[in-house]
Order: structure tokens, then C-alpha cells, then sequence
């Protein structure tokens, strides 16, 4: 009973907004994953390729496709050449809008014939710069193509264009009683054909899985204009490859997104947030290993964070932090079908590791408001990281017992030429958040992080991408993750499905030659 009390201490802390956090554009050239790198600087620009400049003729064609659909206006250009984080700007000239596949069938089809490059853009709310021009390609946006298509309420699949926002969805289908197998702290903002086109992961995916099986089908237009159609509604489908797949995670690079159809759970009928602390990153996966044992098919999430990020949260956000302060706190959710069997299920769990201390203090919140409150204790941290400073970002995937040493050493590593070193993340899935600030762009202490960051990564076969993507910033990274064959195909896919290279140039795959 006392354990049940100590968890009842919730305190009310201020809910989430968006953040929005200022970075720079890193690039280093990696040739193989043991080989000396062939490094061409952190801030090295990619080259102009020879594409088309656009005429007047192309404006005339495009505003005869799109009427008042065809931007020109430097104002509304302005936000749409610059990515989320304010990292990378480009200086397109033209905005297309279209509502329908066709219209982009028809825009990629005159685009490919005239060598104009091509920016697919969806909410921008990506952080590695994928979705925004590098040079004067063509942005071509989604955010009118946000129609709902079908929704079957016996399979829960959902049926949609690509410009609709995430959170729309989840309102949608939350009112016919379903969830989406996503959430994001950018689901204000950001469409589902940018999540399906960057694969993003997020906070369910230790319950519902990755996109790539969620996901069951897909409309995308090709570089040529053509339409592939796989927008099936079926769970199961083994007649031949599944080229859905090769779209998803590809960040526009093979070809536009358009629709997409996606497996939705039903809606939880009970959740409850805890907030735990611990006292050291050991305790936390023996926390994490309990976890699973006791809170089974309930356990809907598993996230973490260390001291600074609560400490920065509470600086620069003026949130508050409920329990003890600890070095790590743990967010978890559980969502199941029926109140008290979860709820005892959890207060077992948490008798049990307070018990034998590897939790030193929590609290539970199970009404709507403290969930979110808790919650954004956790999602803002990026918003809070912004106000710290200019902020380097890693996305790392590691082996689980790994993830917080890279913290430590990096720590270590850059003694005090940091203002701060964070660790935060997606305990679940293997995925740290490392993020280091400093009063200002100071390329001394980046040349310190990197290569160090990804040397390490490697060293224990990790993602250098574990969910963000390479976009721009990291595209040239990838050999620290995946070996040249694996490369090499990855641009004869490419080639083959856009031989002009005029889908979302300069992204995802390294500028080398090889
Ligand atoms: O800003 C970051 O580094 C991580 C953002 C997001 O993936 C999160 O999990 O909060
Ligand atoms: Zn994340």
C-alpha cells in the first residue's frame, strides 16, 4: 500500500508544444566501413548537379496544371526552402501543390522530360534534412492531398492520401474506436507520407512495429510519371517481391508517395503513464527486463531519459519533475483492454522493482491530462535542447546494454568543451537520442564528436540512422552502417527507377563515386 501511495504524488506539469531547434549540415565521406575515410570536411556542400533551370514555359505549363496551385510568391517560398530545425535552406523558386496522384504523375512525367529536379515535401518536420531543397529543385508538397479514402471498421485499415497530417488521423480513427500504430512529438505537423517515406518510428513502435509491416500498401508515382499502384488492404500477400518496401524509408529518392493504406489496433481501453527514477542506466534494463516479464501484451511503450534532459526540461520549458530527482527516469505506458487487471498488473510491477530498489521513486497517471503531462516531459526534450544552445544531433541504434555507455564515453571523450551531453530515447527498440549543445556553432568541438560518434556506432554494429534518416546531413555516413555492395545496389535501384536522378537529389545516398 505504501508503494501505491508513493505513485499516487502526481503533480501537474505543463503539457507539450513543438520544438524547433537551429543545426548545421555535417558531411563526411565514409568509403568503406573499415577503410580510412575520405573525409571532405563537416560543412562540404554537395555540387550543383546539371539539372534544367526552370523557365517561364515550365511556370506557364505548371499554372496551367495546378491554377492557384503554382507558387512563385518569395514569401510563402521562404518556409518551404527551410528545413524544421532552420539547418539547411535551399532556394527553390517554384511550390506545387497538387490534390490528386495524377497531377503529380503529370508534374513528374514534364519534370523528368525536362531534367528539373524535384523536393517532395510533406509537414518539414524532419531532422536531417531530407525534405527540403539543397539548391533550386522544385518543392512539391502534399499538404493538399489530405483526403481520408476508406476506412473499414471490421479491419481497421485505413485508406489515405499523403499530405494527411498524423494527428488528424489519429482523431479519425480514434472516433471509430481505433488507434494509429504511430505517435510522434511532431504529429501536429507532420504527414504520413513523410513518416511512411523516412520510416519513422516513435513511441508505439515497441507495441505496434515498424511501418514496414504496418504499412500494407502504397501509391506512389515514379520518376517517369508512371503509377504503381500497390495500394493492397491485405495482411497477407506473398505473390512476388514486395515493392512497397522499397519505398518505405527511401525519403522520396525513389519515387512520390501519394497514398497510403495502414493497419490501425483497436483503441486501448485503459492506459496508464508511469514516471520512475533510477539510479543508474544498470538498474533501468533490469527495470526494462521485469518490464516485459510482468507487463506483458500491455506494455506499450518503454522510453527514457537521463538527469540533463530532465534538468533541461525544467530549465528552459519551466516543466516539472514529479518524483525524487534520479540520473534516469523512465517513461512507461501501458494500454490493454481492462482497467483493473492492467492497474494490478502494473502496481505487481511496481511493488516489485521498488521492492528490490532498482526503482527509487515514481508516480502513475491514468486521466487523460496527467498522461500528456507526463508525456511531455519526455517529448519536449528536443524543443528544450534548442533553447540550450546549438545542438549536434545523433539517432543511433545500438545492442540494448550499449546504448547509455555511448553517453558516458562521449562524455569522457569531450571533458568540458560541451555545455551539455544528453541521452534520451527509445529504451524498447535500442534507440539513443545523444545530443550535445554549446553556446554556438563551434566547429573544434564538432570535428571531436565526429567521426569519434560513428567509429564507436560501428564498432558495435550500430544504425547511424536508427530512425531519422540520412537525408542530407547524414547521406554520407552510411558506410558506417551498411557495406559497399549493399550500397552499390541501393544507387542501381536508383538508377534504375530514376536514371535522371531528379527525385530528392543530394539525399540518402552518399556523393562518392563508388
Ligand atoms: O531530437 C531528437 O534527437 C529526437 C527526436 C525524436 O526522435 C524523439 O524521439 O524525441
Ligand atoms: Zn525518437
Amino acid at each position: 500500500m505504501a508503494v501505491f501511495q508513493r505513485f499516487q504524488r502526481l503533480q501537474t506539469v505543463q503539457l507539450a508544444a513543438r520544438w524547433l531547434k537551429p543545426q548545421t549540415c555535417n558531411k563526411a565521406v565514409h568509403k568503406t566501413v573499415t577503410e580510412t575515410a575520405d573525409r571532405r570536411g563537416h560543412d562540404a556542400a554537395p555540387t550543383r548537379r546539371p539539372f534544367s533551370r526552370v523557365t517561364t514555359e515550365d511556370i506557364g505549363f505548371f499554372s496551367e496544371l495546378l491554377p492557384g496551385r503554382t507558387v512563385t510568391d518569395p514569401d510563402v517560398l521562404e518556409a518551404c526552402n527551410v528545413d524544421w530545425l532552420k539547418s539547411v535552406k535551399g532556394s527553390s523558386e517554384v511550390l506545387l501543390r497538387p490534390q490528386t496522384t495524377e497531377e503529380v504523375s503529370r508534374i513528374l512525367r514534364y519534370c523528368n522530360e525536362r531534367n528539373l529536379a524535384i523536393s517532395p515535401q510533406g509537414g518539414n518536420t524532419g531532422l536531417v534534412g531530407g525534405s527540403v531543397p539543397v539548391f533550386d529543385e522544385i518543392i512539391l508538397s502534399t499538404a493538399l492531398m489530405n483526403k481520408i479514402l476508406a476506412f473499414d471498421g471490421l479491419s481497421g485499415i485505413l485508406t489515405c492520401q499523403a499530405g494527411c497530417v498524423l494527428e488528424n488521423l489519429s482523431q479519425y480513427v480514434e472516433e471509430r474506436d481505433f488507434v494509429m500504430p504511430l505517435d510522434l512529438g511532431a504529429k501536429g505537423s507532420c504527414h504520413i507520407g513523410g513518416n511512411v517515406s523516412t520510416n519513422a518510428g516513435g513511441l508505439r513502435l515497441l507495441r505496434y512495429g515498424s511501418l514496414r509491416g504496418t504499412v500494407l500498401g502504397l501509391k506512389v508515382v515514379l520518376a517517369d510519371g508512371r503509377i504503381l499502384d500497390c495500394l493492397a488492404k491485405l495482411r497477407k500477400d506473398n505473390t512476388g517481391y514486395d515493392m512497397k518496401q522499397l519505398f518505405i524509408g527511401s525519403e522520396g529518392t525513389l519515387g512520390v508517395i501519394t497514398a497510403v493504406s495502414i493497419l490501425c489496433p483497436r483503441k486501448p481501453k485503459s492506459v496508464n503513464v508511469a514516471l520512475l527514477g533510477c539510479s543508474s542506466f544498470q538498474n533501468l534494463l533490469e527495470t526494462f527486463q521485469i518490464c516485459r516479464g510482468m507487463l506483458g501484451e500491455i506494455l506499450s511503450a518503454f522510453e527514457f531519459l537521463d538527469a540533463s534532459c530532465m534538468s533541461l526540461v525544467e530549465k528552459h520549458l519551466k516543466l516539472i519533475n514529479p518524483i525524487t530527482e534520479s540520473p534516469f527516469y523512465i517513461v512507461i505506458e501501458t494500454a490493454g483492454s481492462n482497467s483493473a487487471h492492467d492497474e494490478e498488473k502494473l502496481h505487481s510491477f511496481l511493488e516489485k522493482v521498488m521492492a528490490s530498489s532498482l526503482v527509487a521513486d515514481g508516480t502513475v497517471a491514468t486521466d487523460d491530462a496527467k498522461i500528456k503531462a507526463l508525456w511531455s516531459i519526455r517529448e519536449r526534450i528536443t524543443e528544450a535542447l534548442r533553447h540550450d544552445g546549438y545542438t549536434y544531433k545523433y539517432d543511433i541504434s545500438l545492442p540494448l546494454e550499449k546504448i547509455y555507455d555511448l553517453v558516458t564515453d562521449m562524455r569522457a571523450h569531450l571533458g568540458n568543451r560541451a555545455r551539455n551531453i544528453v541521452g534520451y530515447g527509445h529504451v524498447g527498440d535500442g534507440n539513443l537520442h545523444l545530443n550535445v549543445t554549446s553556446p554556438a556553432k563551434d566547429a573544434a568541438l564538432l570535428a571531436a564528436i565526429e567521426p569519434y560518434v560513428y567509429e564507436w556506432t560501428q564498432k558495435w554494429r550500430g544504425s547511424v540512422s536508427a530512425e531519422h534518416g540520412l537525408g542530407l546531413k547524414k547521406r554520407n555516413y552510411i558506410y558506417y552502417s551498411k557495406s559497399p555492395e549493399a550500397v552499390r545496389l541501393m544507387k542501381d535501384f536508383k538508377t534504375m527507377l530514376d536514371p535522371k536522378g531528379i527525385l530528392n537529389p543530394y539525399k540518402t545516398l552518399p556523393d562518392d563515386g563508388c
